[in-house]
C-alpha cells in the first residue's frame, strides 16, 4: 500500500482530497502536531513514504535523503517552495510540485485586509473598545493613494484588481512586464527606487530568492515616504527585520502589515509589539476555499507520482537562499 505523509495544518479538512487519496489506495499519515515539522521530526516520518505533501515544513537535503529510497514526489501545498531544498531533490531525482493559482485569491484578500487594517487602525481600536474604551482614531483612505506592487505575478495581479476598485493608482516592479496589467488596470512599471519613493502602500509578492532576500533594508526603507505602509504577505526573508523595526519605531515609515516573518513564530516580539504594526501568523492561504484547492491539487500530484505519471506543476529551479 503506497504511503503519503500529509503535513499541512488544514489538509485533513479537505474531504475531496482525502477521498482521492483513500480511493487511490493510499495509507495517509497525518501531522498531529498542528504546526509545521522541523528537519529532525520529518526525517523520522518520511522513511518509507511514497509521497510527501508539505506546507511550510523544513524539507531539507537530509529529509530528502532519508526519504529517497521510496519517495516519488514532494508536493507543495501552496506556491512558495523556499522551504524545500529543490537542488537536493533534483540531485536525488525526486520531483517537486506546487499548486499554482490555488492560494492566489486568499492571499490577495489578506494583503488588502492588512492594508485597510493598518490604515484604519482596526485591531488597535477593536482592543480598546473591548476594554470599555471609545478611542476613535483618525485613519486614512486607500482611494487616490499610490500602491507599489513588488512582484506582479498571480497574487500581485489579484491585488491590483482589488486596489483599482478602491480607486488606487498602481505602480509595479517585476522583471516580466504584463501588458494586460497595463491595458486593463493602468499599471505603470517603474524601477525599485522609483517604487519606494512614490508609493503610499508597498505590497510584497515576490518569491524568496537570492535577488529578493533582504531587499527591504535600511537603504530601501530610507527611500520610502514617512507616511508609507509596508505589507508583507510574501516571505519574511524579504525583510531585514531589525531595519524594519528601527524604521517603524523612528517614524521613517508609518506602519506595516505582516503575515510572514524570518522565523515563525517570530524570534522576538519587537516588531509585532509596535503600535503601528498589524500582524497575522502566516495565514495568507489559510481559508477553507484555498485549502480545498491546494489539498486537491497536491493530492492529485501524489497520485500521479505513485502511478508513474509525469507531474503537472513541477518546479526545477531552487528558490532557497
Ligand atoms: N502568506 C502566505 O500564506 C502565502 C505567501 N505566498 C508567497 O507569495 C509569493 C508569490 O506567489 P505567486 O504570486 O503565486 O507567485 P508567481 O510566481 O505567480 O509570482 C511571483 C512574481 O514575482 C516576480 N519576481 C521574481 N523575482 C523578482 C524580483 N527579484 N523582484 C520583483 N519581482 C520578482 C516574478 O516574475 C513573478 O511575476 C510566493 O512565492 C510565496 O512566497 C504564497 C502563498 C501563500
Ligand atoms: O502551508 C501554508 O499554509 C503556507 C502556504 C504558503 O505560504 C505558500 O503557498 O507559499
Amino acid at each position: 500500500m503506497p504511503k503519503v505523509v500529509a503535513l499541512p495544518r488544514s489538509f485533513s479538512r479537505s474531504e475531496e482530497a482525502k477521498e482521492l487519496l483513500l480511493k487511490a489506495g493510499f495509507e495517509v499519515i497525518w501531522n498531529t502536531e498542528g504546526r509545521p515539522l522541523k528537519e529532525a521530526e520529518l526525517i523520522e516520518v518520511i522513511k518509507g513514504a511514497d509521497a510527501l505533501i508539505t506546507g511550510i515544513d523544513e524539507v531539507t537535503a537530509k529529509v530528502l535523503e532519508a526519504g529517497a529510497p521510496t519517495l516519488k514526489v514532494v508536493a507543495k501545498y501552496g506556491v512558495g517552495y523556499d522551504n524545500i531544498d529543490v537542488e537536493a531533490a533534483n540531485r536525488l531525482g525526486i520531483p517537486v510540485t506546487i499548486t499554482p493559482g490555488a492560494p492566489t485569491r486568499s492571499v490577495a484578500e489578506l494583503a488588502l485586509t492588512l492594508m485597510l487594517s493598518v490604515a484604519r487602525h482596526i485591531p488597535q481600536m477593536n482592543a480598546g473598545v473591548r476594554e470599555g474604551g471609545w478611542g476613535r482614531t483618525t485613519g486614512s483612505e486607500l482611494g487616490d493613494k499610490v500602491l507599489g506592487v513588488v512582484g506582479l505575478g498571480a497574487i500581485g495581479a489579484e491585488v491590483v484588481k482589488r486596489a483599482v476598485a478602491f480607486d488606487m493608482k498602481v505602480i509595479a516592479y517585476d522583471a516580466f512586464v504584463r501588458q494586460d496589467m497595463i491595458d486593463k488596470y493602468g499599471v505603470e512599471y517603474v524601477t525599485l527606487p522609483e517604487l519606494y519613493a512614490q508609493s503610499d502602500f508597498i505590497t510584497l509578492h515576490a518569491p524568496a530568492i537570492p535577488e529578493t532576500v533582504g531587499m527591504i533594508n535600511k537603504e530601501s526603507l530610507a527611500q520610502m515616504k514617512k507616511t508609507a505602509i509596508l505589507i508583507n504577505t510574501a516571505r519574511g526573508d524579504l525583510v531585514v527585520e531589525q531595519d524594519l523595526y528601527e524604521a517603524l519605531s523612528s517614524g521613517q515609515i508609518a506602519g506595516a502589515g505582516l503575515d510572514t516573518f524570518v522565523q515563525e513564530p517570530p524570534a522576538t516580539l519587537d516588531i509585532v509589539g509596535l503600535p503601528n504594526v498589524v500582524t497575522s501568523p502566516h495565514v495568507g492561504s489559510n481559508t477553507v476555499e484555498a485549502g480545498y484547492r491546494m489539498a486537491k491539487m497536491a493530492a492529485e500530484e501524489a497520485i500521479r507520482a505513485v502511478n508513474g505519471e509525469a507531474p503537472k506543476f513541477p518546479v526545477k529551479v531552487p528558490v532557497n537562499k
